[in-house]
């Protein structure tokens, strides 16, 4: 019976038929549609079993529970519907809270909006563990054995565990020192090089998202594996150009691998590759970093297989972040004419030029890093910024037993706890009014103006897991631009040569830094100095490693 007939049918039982009739009707109607209502009250019993489950679970004092529309939906629905715009999104909808609960099925996620509940979840990694997050990585994204991962899982709280003995080890190498000023005195060599090849043949025009990634990848891992540098083998980065967009999916791993066969096979025959380089010894040519790695991993007896299949996860860590950090960097140098024409003479500054007396009298023009570091404080503030409007970091920490945060909140054992960067970078409450724009000397110390709240600032994370690689990667970033600043113009091709900023709505999650969403050309035109003799100094007496604190 169509609804037409239903309606007929019930205005008729108001006729001379009288409520036998009526009767009739609704009981036809009720037998025609018991299929139909037995759906709705299934339904309504199932929303109200999830519903009860769902306040029956949650303990009073646990972070306040939002999003319980579709219970253990709804949060799922968001994360997709906002993605990376979700969690500002969620501290807007509910500004006094300073922690919530999410419940996605069989997972709570505690989410910290509040910069002042950030310093209490950092005190507690013994508790609030990270290292299960990366030997999770270490299992579904790098395919590292049973085995491996067992050695990695088995103590993840003291020192004497794997993660914590690993990451102190390869601190030092990392670390203000002659190994750092190693490291970026072969990435600054790697770029100049290539940057001289470019100056000798005049203009250029590239892709410039693609350029700085291959000249970053290139620079970052020579320096790093020496000169048996694996990545120096084209099939090598094409097969890292497979599997890297794939690792988001693969550590989610919410579908089965085999959707990824092709990023799987890549990453295996890069796994390979590495453990070429390490069965002939290449890395002891390598960087001390790259030497330290591999030690830590022989001295706890994990096999040669398993730490190729760990170099992929180092690959990541060397330049996932790097890469778009450089990009965003050189962007917002050459896209406006104030942060160009501000940084460009502050770098022209520190420039020594010296005529060599011997031979024919050429000029070399000696660019030092611990001058960079003392002279350039919109160069420095630009960076900073960057990594505040771009940088999105959501540190994840397990809980591993139940916890009160900060005397307050309940955190049950086997949740999440996660800090998203973007809550911290676009607080206004941290950075003033105008915290959503780009602001290139922010982050210049004005005299009398108190700092910005360093907990604010998750560019590089935080806590004891602040990145190790951050004095690397902003030596790097900070001389490759500076270098392009004195060498280079650079000019936006198309569009009427206007430079706009791309979205970046697609990055993945699994990155610490946004990537743009599309790549555009610009052309490098060698300024008239361009092809002269360029020097970078790093060490000596001098302090050079630009360590990020400290800019
Ligand atoms: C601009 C470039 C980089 C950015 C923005 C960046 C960002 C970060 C962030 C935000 C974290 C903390 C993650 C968390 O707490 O959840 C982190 C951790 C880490 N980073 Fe970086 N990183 C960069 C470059 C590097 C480089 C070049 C290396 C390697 C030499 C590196 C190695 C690591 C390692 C090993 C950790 C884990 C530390 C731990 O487990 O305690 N990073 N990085």
């Amino acid at each position: 019976m169509d609804y037409a007939g239903i309606v007929q049918a019930l205005q008729g039982s108001n006729t001379t038929a009288g409520p036998l009739v009526a009767d009739n009707v609704v009981s036809r109607f009720a037998a025609e549609h018991s299929l139909l209502a037995t759906t709705v009250g299934g339904l309504a019993a199932t929303y109200v079993f999830f519903w009860a489950l769902l306040q029956f679970t949650q303990d009073a004092n646990e972070p306040p529970l939002v999003l319980t529309a579709v219970p253990f939906l709804s949060p799922i629905v968001g994360i997709v519907r906002r993605s990376l715009d979700f969690y500002v999104y969620m501290r807007d909808k509910y500004p006094s809270l300073p922690t919530y609960t999410l419940r996605l099925p069989g997972l709570r996620v505690y989410m910290v909006n509040s910069t002042s509940l950030i310093p209490a979840v950092q005190r507690q990694w013994r508790t609030l563990l990270f290292p299960p997050v990366t030997a999770w990585a270490s299992e579904v994204a790098m395919g590292g054995s049973k085995e491996a991962v067992n050695i990695i899982r088995e103590d993840m709280v003291t020192e004497n565990g794997f993660m914590h003995a690993f990451i102190k080890a390869i601190h030092p190498a990392l670390s203000k020192g002659p190994a750092l000023d190693n490291l970026s005195r072969n990435a600054l060599g790697t770029l100049s090089k290539s940057l001289d090849s470019i100056a000798a043949h005049g203009s250029k025009r590239v892709d410039m998202y693609e350029w700085i990634r291959h000249e970053i990848m290139m620079a970052t891992t020579d320096s790093v594996y020496g000169p048996h540098n694996p990545l120096r083998d084209p099939a090598n980065e094409a097969d890292w150009l497979k599997y890297h967009p794939a690792i988001m999916f693969l550590t989610v791993n919410l579908l089965p691998q085999w959707v990824f066969g092709g990023a799987i096979a890549a990453r295996n025959r890069l796994a390979n590759a590495f453990l070429r380089y390490h069965d002939a010894g290449h890395y002891k040519q390598g960087s001390v970093y790259i030497q330290r790695w591999t030690e830590q991993f022989a001295s706890w007896s994990i096999t040669p297989a398993d730490v190729a299949r760990f170099h992929n996860g180092n690959l990541f860590a060397l330049v996932a972040n790097t890469i778009p950090t450089a990009f965003w960097t050189i962007y917002h140098v050459f896209s406006d004419p104030t942060v160009l024409r501000e940084c460009r003479e502050e770098v022209e500054r520190t420039v020594t030029l010296e005529t060599l007396l011997k031979g024919n009298g050429d000029e070399v023009r000696t660019i030092s890093a611990a001058a960079i570091k003392e002279g350039c404080p919109t160069l420095a503030s630009t960076f900073q910024e960057v990594l505040r409007i771009h940088g999105m970091v959501n540190s994840v920490r397990v809980v591993s037993e139940n916890h009160v945060l900060d005397g307050k909140y309940l955190l049950k054992k086997g949740g999440l706890v996660m800090v998203p960067a973007r809550v911290q970078h676009r607080s206004k409450e941290a950075w003033g009014d105008n915290a959503d724009e780009f602001d290139h000397r922010r982050f210049i110390r004005k005299p009398g103006e108190p700092l910005p709240n360093p907990n604010a600032f998750r560019g590089f994370g935080g806590g004891t897991t602040l990145c190790p690689g951050r004095h690397f990667a902003t030596t790097e970033i900070l001389l490759f631009t500076a270098m392009l600043l004195l060498r280079f113009d650079i000019v936006r091709v198309g569009d009427g040569g206007k430079w706009v900023l791309s979205t970046a709505a697609n990055s993945s999650q699994a990155e610490a830094v946004e990537q743009p969403d599309y790549d555009f050309q610009i052309e490098l035109r060698p300024r008239p100095v361009a092809a002269r003799k360029w020097v970078v100094s790093f060490g000596g007496d001098e302090e050079s490693a630009l360590v990020a604190e400290e800019l």
